[in-house]
């Protein structure tokens, strides 16, 4: 069996462990997919250049209410999945893995294109993708950032059905009529801003009686006032448009000619939605139940999150596994790449000094929803506030009172400030509006850094009449 100092599983966040400290080490690098994981692949990356695009070919459904008449002429997706697939993604995932297996940097690292799976301790068997032998390697330490994958859920008929996920939708070769999403959360707002602003009639499904229900209750409400198309105070920054069906669970689902049938349960009776194409948006999975890790001495969450410390240290009975590091999400509960990326700079720094170990930094980690409306949020919503029994005070600025919200005649967005009255320190921040993923920023930076509101909100100079003046003036009604 051919022994390693360090075997890699994963080429997402875990690509950009090795760097020049890492040449003196003989490396084990497996990846089944491809190169570059679900970030640049299938996620982040992809998306964000759909939900700009989805901005763009929005706007004649909001310019009137500034005088200006636009149309939307015409949406060609073949050029739009093109231009973010096979102009660029692909690209830089080829490139990734041809830089990895003959670029003279990294003549220490194997690159093993095929599937690991656990048979030991800091052992591992590959099946190649292309259906060679299987192969055998151990190593001295090894770094686990194998991921997550949708999860399906187990509904009659669902297996069956030719369903797609956030794998498969961005690669349609021609975009459907309709599409029901199957789910309320972040996937589910994305996708349904992205294809309802290129024509395609969207029916959101939520089990529940919100949209992204994990939200600050507010910002949550919010959005689904929006989503229904309900608010009628101009509602100009509405995703309205989307069918969007609450407290609805989905018992069948069936396959049709030229379509997807699915037997739902209302408040109003049972029923049926008919669509072209059936998007399932229900959470992601870590991948640990694929790699057999009680194989190896590990132990996994309720969750199926693999077991880690503050370190990244695998941990199994309340004890450190010896050289075996997990990173993103494969043992991270937030499911996000920022969350990723810090921990494999964890990881990577932990790997080479054992001695000057350093933990990961989880208080305070931002998230954005990239949909119609933007959303942004770190910390405690206002009801984790409270059950904590925080003594807390609660702003909550309006866009459309501060002069660049009048500019933009924004009629529905806020930012929802929590303080704690005890240290005079931001205890969460919500936003839900343009930019909210941009406005967010100096907040996290005030909270990981511990700035009070108060020398926040008076100790610098905010641009007049810029859009964070609806951080300053936020910041300004907290009473701590
Ligand atoms: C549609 C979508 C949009 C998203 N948008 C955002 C966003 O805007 N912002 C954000 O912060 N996060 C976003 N995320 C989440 C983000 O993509 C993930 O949190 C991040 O990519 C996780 O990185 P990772 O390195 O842990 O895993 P991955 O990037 O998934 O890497 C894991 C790699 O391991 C490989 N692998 C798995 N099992 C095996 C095995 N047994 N053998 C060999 N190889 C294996 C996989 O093929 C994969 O390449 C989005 C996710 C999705 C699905
Ligand atoms: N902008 C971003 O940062 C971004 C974007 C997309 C995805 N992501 C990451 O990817 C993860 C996965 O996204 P997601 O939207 O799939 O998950 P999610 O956890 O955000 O939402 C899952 C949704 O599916 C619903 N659901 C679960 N089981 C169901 C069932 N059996 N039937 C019907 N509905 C069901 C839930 O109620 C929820 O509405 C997110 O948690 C997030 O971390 C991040």
């Amino acid at each position: 069996m051919q022994h390693y100092d360090l075997i890699i599983i994963g080429t997402g966040s875990g690509n950009s462990i090795l760097d020049e400290r890492f040449r003196g080490l003989k490396v084990a690098m497996i990846e089944r997919g491809a190169f570059g994981g679900t970030c640049l692949n299938a996620g982040c990356i992809p998306t964000k250049m759909l939900v700009y695009t989805a901005d763009v070919a929005s706007t004649p459904a909001h310019s009137s209410r500034l005088g200006v008449d636009e149309t939307l002429d015409g949406v060609r997706w073949a050029e739009i999945r093109d231009r973010i697939f096979a102009d660029r993604i692909d690209l830089i995932a080829a490139g990734g893995r041809d830089y990895r297996i003959n670029h003279e940097d990294n003549s220490h690292v194997d690159v093993y294109l095929g599937t690991a799976r656990f048979t030991g301790e800091r052992q591992v068997e590959i099946t190649p993708n292309d259906g060679g032998a299987v192969t055998a390697i151990s190593a001295d330490q090894v770094v686990i950032a194998a991921g997550s994958r949708p999860s399906i859920p187990d509904i009659e008929g669902l297996a069956d059905a030719d369903y797609l996920t956030s794998d498969t939708v961005m690669r349609l070769e021609e975009l459907p009529a309709s599409m029901t999403i199957l789910g309320s959360g972040f996937v589910a707002a994305e996708f349904a801003h992205v294809f309802s602003s290129l024509g395609v009639a969207v029916t959101l499904i939520a089990r529940s009686a919100a949209l992204l229900r994990a939200e600050d209750a507010d910002i949550s409400e919010r959005f689904t006032e929006l989503a229904l198309g309900s608010f009628d105070e101009g509602g100009t920054q509405s995703g309205a448009g989307w069918d969007v069906r609450l407290n609805t669970s989905t018992r069948r689902v069936e396959q049709y000619d030229g379509g997807i049938r699915l037997h739902v349960d209302t408040p109003a009776g049972p029923g049926t939605i008919e669509s072209e194409v059936l998007l399932v948006a229900t959470g992601r999975t870590p991948n640990t139940d694929q790699l057999n890790v009680a194989a190896a001495g590990l132990e996994t969450t309720e969750s199926g999150l693999l077991a880690v410390d503050e370190y990244q240290r695998a941990v199994a009975g309340g004890d450190v596994v010896p050289g075996v590091w997990a990173l993103g999400d494969i043992c991270s509960p937030y499911q996000l790449k920022h969350v990723a990326n810090h921990e494999q700079r964890v990881v990577q720094h932990n790997v080479i000094n054992p001695e000057q170990l350093i933990a990961s930094d989880h208080r305070f980690v931002p998230h954005a929803v990239f949909s119609a409306p933007q959303i942004a949020s770190v910390g405690l919503t206002e009801a984790q506030a409270l059950e904590r029994g925080l003594d807390i005070d609660v702003a909550r600025q309006d866009y459309g009172g501060i002069a660049y919200g009048w500019a933009m005649e924004d009629s529905t967005g806020f930012a929802k400030l929590i303080a704690d009255r005890s240290t005079g320190l931001l205890v969460g921040a919500h936003i839900i509006g343009p930019q909210a993923s941009a406005l967010i920023q100096p907040l996290i930076q005030a909270m990981s850094f511990d700035q009070p509101v108060a020398s926040l909100a008076r100790g610098q100079y905010w641009i007049h009449p810029a859009l964070p003046e609806l951080i300053e003036n936020a910041l300004l009604q907290l009473d701590v």
